[in-house]
């Protein structure tokens, strides 16, 4: 069989590099050394980006673990491989307590505490001149040898690059796979995310140990390479420039910041020549320049490089792309009862004493005024928001407290407003609800163990799509279908979590007249055939009085009436609040 096109690419890239480090000057090959050491670093903080996390200060991590290599095999004559190893163990464990303590704030206090922990940093590694020499810098780091040899800029260039390649493979596979698409939920929506199961925090903070490490392994290669450490190395500047690199380059495909690399060090070069050695002017203004050069790119193309380099996504493994579905896995329905709630926004009590039951086998409707409280509902029944009394249960036991552990005993939903990754196809939005279906964490993924898991939910999200009669849209981007479709794709997605009880709400809004006769089948097919509690908040009457069993009606918060949707339709209270003008 002859081989893909996109297979050679690697081995091709791999023997490029080979030849550039053999035959370019020295000169040159230190360049190519340095932006080896850069994309490393900027892979980590690529992953970072993917997942809606900003980092300010990754340059810490890179000093880190250059200091912390060169004092080990200086001070201590540790081996470089193990020198290289404590050092990267080290700024990991250093960045699980960072992640852990700063990866809560939102918006733009994570950049700031970001920033703050940078230029920390830098100011211990001046400060502490005892270990790191100061301002002085550090400097006869031995260099590492092979059987007496020692390594050379050659030697070093070929280490940082294999570095990179084994990385890279690394990032494409995890990308591509379960953890990949929990930080791109996470970036999207972290309460979509939390929803499906993601353990939000545990996972940003998984991927931001996983990019310090990256950084530690591109400072102890720095740290040998140079054989001197300048704590300037390491400033808050540096940090700036490693994240315009991934910025530059894109960060929607695990190539991106390795583009960005390439084009951040040739547009240095450039205008270093143009403006020193053209025009004779000395100085910073190359870097004007420069910075002139990237304002301009990031302009016109915000998704850097990658908006006119095409590039198709990394491949999933053999087969998990082929049209092949499994039945869909078939989970037991579950009773959903909501007793006594009450939620209060400040003064706002936007529930007050409600209490649902939701049995299996039924399809429930909650109907209500806009401002009536059904989503607020929603939310608190999948712990989204705290209730502020009163209790959610599911078959009697309470459910838990934190959204990502609500879906593991089978409660999913879709939400009002759509939460897709608009970037992501149909058939990853579809996966993301197998969240907990799954296993594979970084490393199994980075070692490409995770292959068999990810064919056998890719073949349960067809199956899940193909219930939503979309499983030719499967690898379409989901951001290009229609508002009905894609509502139509989140059903499939709560589906992909194999719930006992499915909340939806406003499922129908956007969608046209056969998508509505696809959803109220489901619904019936899901309540027949598998017992499933359906619970339905919709705000097209001739929907919901076609197809619920059975009908709550909220208004002001407060539970107004219940019962058959014939007796629910003729209650002169529904009549009045709601159901006026179209009764
Ligand atoms: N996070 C919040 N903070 C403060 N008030 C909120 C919040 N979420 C909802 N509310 C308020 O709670 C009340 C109920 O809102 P909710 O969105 O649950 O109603 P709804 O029945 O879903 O309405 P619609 O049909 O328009 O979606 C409204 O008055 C709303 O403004």
């Amino acid at each position: 069989m002859p081989m893909k096109p996109e297979k050679l690419y690697l081995p091709g890239a791999a023997l490029a590099v080979a030849a550039l480090i053999l035959l370019l000057p020295t000169y040159y090959v230190g360049l190519l050394t340095l932006a080896g050491t850069n994309a490393l670093v900027c892979l980590g903080l690529a992953f970072l980006l993917a997942a809606g996390q900003l980092s300010l200060g990754h340059a810490a991590f890179l000093g880190g673990g250059a200091y912390a290599t060169a004092i080990l095999a200086r001070d201590y004559g540790v081996p470089p491989p193990l020198a290289i190893a404590l050092a990267v163990a080290a700024c990991a464990a250093a960045a699980y307590v960072i992640g852990r303590l700063t990866l809560r704030l939102r918006g733009h206090y994570l950049p700031l505490a970001t920033l703050a922990w940078g230029i920390a940093a830098y100011v211990c590694l001046v400060a502490a001149t005892d270990l790191t020499g100061g301002a002085s810098g550090l400097s006869d780091i031995p260099p590492p040898r092979v059987f007496g040899l020692e390594f050379g800029t050659r030697g070093m260039g070929a280490a940082a690059w294999i570095a990179v390649g084994l990385a890279f493979i690394a990032y494409c596979r995890i990308y591509r796979g379960r953890m990949g698409r929990a930080a791109r939920a996470i970036k999207a929506s972290p309460t979509m995310a939390a929803a499906f199961g993601v353990d939000v925090a545990a996972a940003k903070t998984r991927i931001f140990v996983l990019s310090a490490a990256l950084a530690a392994l591109a400072g102890g290669l720095y740290a040998f390479y140079m054989s001197f450490l300048s704590p300037t190395s390491f400033s808050i500047g540096v940090s700036f420039n490693l994240l315009i690199m991934v910025v530059l380059g894109g960060c929607l495909h695990p190539l991106g910041p390795l583009l960005g690399v390439l084009a951040f060090t040739a547009i240095e070069l450039a205008a270093q020549y143009l403006i020193a050695n053209l025009l004779g002017i000395p100085g910073q203004m190359e870097t004007m320049l420069f910075g002139l050069i990237l304002i301009v790119a990031l302009l016109r193309w915000p998704n850097g490089l990658l908006t006119w380099v095409r590039l198709k996504p990394p491949a999933r493994p053999a087969a998990a792309d082929e049209p092949e579905a499994a039945p869909h896995p078939v989970s037991a329905g579950r009773r959903l009862s909501v007793d006594a709630v009450h939620k209060r926004f400040g003064g706002l009590q936007a529930l007050k004493d409600v209490t649902l039951d939701i049995p299996p086998g039924r399809i429930t409707g909650l109907i209500g005024p806009n401002g009536a409280g059904k989503s607020t509902l929603f939310n608190v029944m999948t712990a989204v928001l705290p209730a502020s009394g009163g209790r959610v249960a599911l078959d009697g036991d309470a459910l838990p407290a934190r959204a990502h552990e609500v879906v593991r005993r089978g409660v999913a939903r879709s939400f009002q407003h759509v939460q897709l990754v608009p970037e992501l196809t149909v058939l990853d939005n579809v996966l993301i609800g197998g969240h907990i279906q799954g296993k594979a964490g970084l490393l199994s993924a980075a070692l490409g163990l995770d292959r068999a898991e990810e064919r056998r939910l890719a073949r349960e999200a067809r199956a899940a799509l193909e219930l939503v009669g979309l499983a030719d849209q499967a690898l379409r981007p989901a951001a290009s279908l229609t508002l009905g479709s894609q509502r139509l794709v989140e059903v499939a997605r709560a589906l992909m979590a194999r719930p006992g009880v499915l909340l939806l709400d406003e499922p129908a809004a956007g969608l046209r007249g056969p998508e509505k006769t696809v959803l109220v089948q489901l619904m019936r097919k899901l309540r027949d055939e598998q017992g499933m509690a359906v619970l339905l908040v919709e705000h097209d009457m001739e929907l919901v009085m076609g197809c619920v069993d059975y009908l709550f009606v909220l208004n002001y918060g407060a539970l107004l009436a219940q019962g058959e949707r014939q007796e629910v339709q003729r209650n002169p209270a529904v009549v009045a609040a709601y159901l006026g003008a179209e009764a």
